[in-house]
């Protein structure tokens, strides 16, 4: 049976739309200190702390039985050096709960003049976000920032929230606001908001809710078929791509850019596919840098698998387990383009064999 899942899914265009104006506003004050590295190298920044906070207070008040995965955590925030940044954050959460409301929002969601949360609140509403997941029942996933690469660098970046049901990603709202809603006109409007349900398709809408307008993919046409794929190479091998990009016989450049931005991109029809080859052995993907984007890429008429063709499991905890890479595109392409990846897959490991045995 399908559901219609209207309530969360104004629900999370009204908690996403929020975050979002609380990233656009915080990276114009952002200064050095708000910056923290994680335990894996990564960046953190007071806007990634603070959107997942407000999410999390939000989903508290309106689905208060739902657990989450969301990619942070306050550990860094409760010790006693993180005194100065945890202030940060709460003033920044609070402005944006405390925000006026808008179109489809709705004051028991905890939002609205008079929302100020306390620290201790704030900091739980963090730490909600430390479910394992699994395979069964509802869950949410939040990734506040997803590319703050790009956020500190003032390039994409997305607020990613979804509602996962018994492994299956249910609801997806990925927010945008720093791309445009043409990428054929990067001087006009920006600000794209990606919404998608299983069973009732895809849509883009301005950031501020106005204009929604379904999306479709393209059929495959090699022309102008390019990849879509990480801007750090760390994330994404570059090398595979281009190689699997020769092998297709594509004469377009790849199209790089952060974050879950390029899933929208790719269900409103830029580029061709999304890509993304694992740069060593090891590295897990996270359910939250995928589940929105999986799911607007099926509702707009696309195939999502690892490398192998496997589908991608949201039901094996905070991670896809053992999928290895991503490769979405239109469905009429994807055949085609996986069996390019199974060929470079079999070229590399061919040669690392080989300059192993040298
Ligand atoms: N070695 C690695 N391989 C693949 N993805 C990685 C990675 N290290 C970090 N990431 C993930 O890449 C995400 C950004 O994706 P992209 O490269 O498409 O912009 C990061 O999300 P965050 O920025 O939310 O931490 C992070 O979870
Ligand atoms: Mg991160
Ligand atoms: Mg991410
Ligand atoms: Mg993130």
């Amino acid at each position: 049976m399908s559901l219609a899942y209207t309530t969360e899914k104004q629900f999370a265009i009204s908690a996403v739309r929020r975050a979002c104006l609380l990233t656009s506003s915080v990276f114009n004050k952002l200064v050095k200190n708000e910056t923290l590295v994680k335990g894996d190298k990564s960046p953190v920044t007071v806007g990634d702390f603070s959107a997942q906070a407000v999410i999390s207070s939000m989903l508290h008040r309106a689905f208060p039985d739902d657990p989450i995965v969301g990619e942070e955590d306050a550990a860094d925030l409760r010790a006693a050096s993180g005194a100065s940044l945890r202030d940060r954050i709460v003033e920044l959460a609070n402005e944006a709960l405390t925000a006026e409301l808008g179109i489809g929002d709705i004051a028991e969601w905890g939002i609205g003049p008079g929302s100020e949360q306390s620290v201790d609140n704030l900091l739980d509403a963090i730490d909600r976000g430390n479910h394992e997941g699994g395979r069964n029942g509802r869950m949410w996933t939040i990734d506040p920032i997803d590319g703050t690469k790009g956020f500190l660098r003032g390039e994409q970046y997305a607020v990613c929230l979804a509602l996962i049901v018994d492994a299956q990603v249910q609801v997806g709202v990925l927010g945008c606001p720093n791309l445009p809603l043409n990428l054929s006109k990067p001087d006009e409007d920006k600000g794209c908001l990606f919404v998608a349900v299983r069973g009732q398709g895809a849509q883009q809408l301005k950031l501020t809710g106005a204009d929604p307008i379904p999306l479709t993919m393209p059929p495959y046409t090699p022309s102008s078929f390019s990849f879509l794929e990480s801007v750090e190479a760390a994330h994404s091998s570059h090398s595979t791509s281009s190689r699997i990009s020769a092998i297709l016989g594509l004469t377009q450049p790849p199209i790089r850019m952060d974050s879950q931005a390029k899933y929208g991109c790719l269900a409103r029809g830029d580029g061709g596919a999304y890509m993304r080859m694992p740069t060593g052995v090891g590295y897990k993907e996270k359910i939250w840098d995928h589940a929105t984007g999986s799911l607007l890429v099926t509702e707009s008429g696309g195939v999502i698998t690892d490398s192998r063709g496997l589908p991608l499991d949201f039901g094996l905890g905070r991670t896809l387990g053992d999928n290895y890479g991503v490769i979405a595109t239109v469905k009429d392409a994807h055949a085609k383009l996986l069996s390019a990846v199974q060929e470079v897959v079999k070229q590399e490991q061919e040669e690392a064999k080989k300059s192993k045995a040298s």
